[in-house]
């Protein structure tokens, strides 16, 4: 809702004949907070039913996480602006420690994400980890009821909820790197012939740079099947106009972890992207990866088999 709202304010501003509307809605990765994200199964979990509603013209765009949407939006469906990326890193949340490497052997560290459980693993063996689920509010109340020495969570969100004094230490990228697309928002419009132009109206939202960065760094998860179900990092920063793109594939228990970096014009950000899958693919990634991607596979099928069934569950006539 947060989101949603900058970018009302954002399009009130540019637009001010206009009246933004928001119609808030909970997705399929709202409501299943049992389970860890890998484990659901389903690409685009926190993107289905937003696409439903522009489908059906019950909305004209809709607001996503970059790191939450499918590397391949499904048809009819256009990325029309990405914008200013907030801070890309990971933070570490405790009440009772500074940093990670404060933490005693044993401690408990709380986290869904199988990139940050695989990067934690390897470099702090001798901490636990914990799954974690649930929106924000949730996460920090955990951690407070003491189930969790400390949680790690995407700084971006905390900041985007005046929750930043809960970060005790932001995590360096050469300790956790951050995910695709990670601390980054994205606008995605259905594409109507309906005379209305969304990519030229939204045009004034998008930031070039946090655009090519995410092209480079989604380019290395989509070579590897893309989603949010293994441990894949992907990072990229500009300076002037030369990218610097870092990636990493490790098995969840971190014991194999690989990485491998390109540097070249921001410009080329799709082929740095792709250089960097490839540098990985020498390293054996997709070995590395291949129990999750089978699980993942899996859980893709297992969400597949549910939807059909909850379909077939409902009264004819009734779509
Ligand atoms: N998969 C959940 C998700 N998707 C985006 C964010 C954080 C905000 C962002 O990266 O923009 C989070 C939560 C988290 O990682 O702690």
């Amino acid at each position: 809702m947060w989101q949603a709202e900058h970018v009302r304010e954002r399009l009130t501003i540019l637009y001010p004949q206009c009246d933004v509307k928001i119609v808030g809605m909970t997705t399929r990765g709202d409501q299943i907070l049992d389970r860890t994200l890998s484990k659901v199964g389903g690409k685009g979990l926190f993107v289905k039913e937003l696409e439903v509603a522009m489908a059906e013209g019950r909305a004209d765009l809709a607001v996503h996480c970059l790191k939450d949407m499918p590397m391949e939006l499904p048809e009819g469906f256009l990325m029309a602006a990405v914008l200013e990326r907030e801070d890309a890193r990971d933070a570490f949340v405790s009440n009772d420690y500074a940093s990670l490497d404060a933490l005693p052997a044993g401690a408990i560290v709380g986290t869904s994400s199988l990139r940050r459980q695989a990067l934690i693993a390897a470099r702090y063996p001798q901490l636990v980890i914990k799954p974690l689920r649930g929106n924000l509010d949730t996460r920090l109340g955990k951690l407070d009821r003491g189930e969790y020495a400390a949680i790690i969570l995407a700084a971006a969100g905390l900041k985007r909820l005046g929750l930043a004094a809960r970060i005790r230490s932001l995590l360096d990228a050469d300790v956790s790197l951050p995910a695709p697309g990670q601390g980054t928002l994205a606008l995605e419009v259905p594409l109507r012939d309906d005379g209305l132009d969304l990519v030229s109206i939204l045009a004034p939202l998008h930031h070039t740079p946090s655009a090519l960065v995410s092209i480079a760094e989604r380019k290395v998860s989509q070579v590897f099947g893309g989603s949010c179900q293994v441990p894949l990092a992907s990072y990229a920063t500009i300076t002037g106009d030369q990218m610097h793109l870092r990636a990493m594939v490790a098995t969840p228990d971190g014991q194999r972890m690989i990485s491998a970096e390109a540097r070249g014009p921001a410009e080329s950000a799709e082929a740095l992207g792709l250089q960097v899958a490839e540098l990985l693919r020498a390293q054996d990634a997709v070995g590395i990866l291949s129990a999750c991607l089978s699980e993942a596979a899996q859980a893709d099928d297992d969400a597949r088999s549910a939807e059909l069934a909850a379909d077939a569950a409902k009264p004819p006539g009734n779509a």
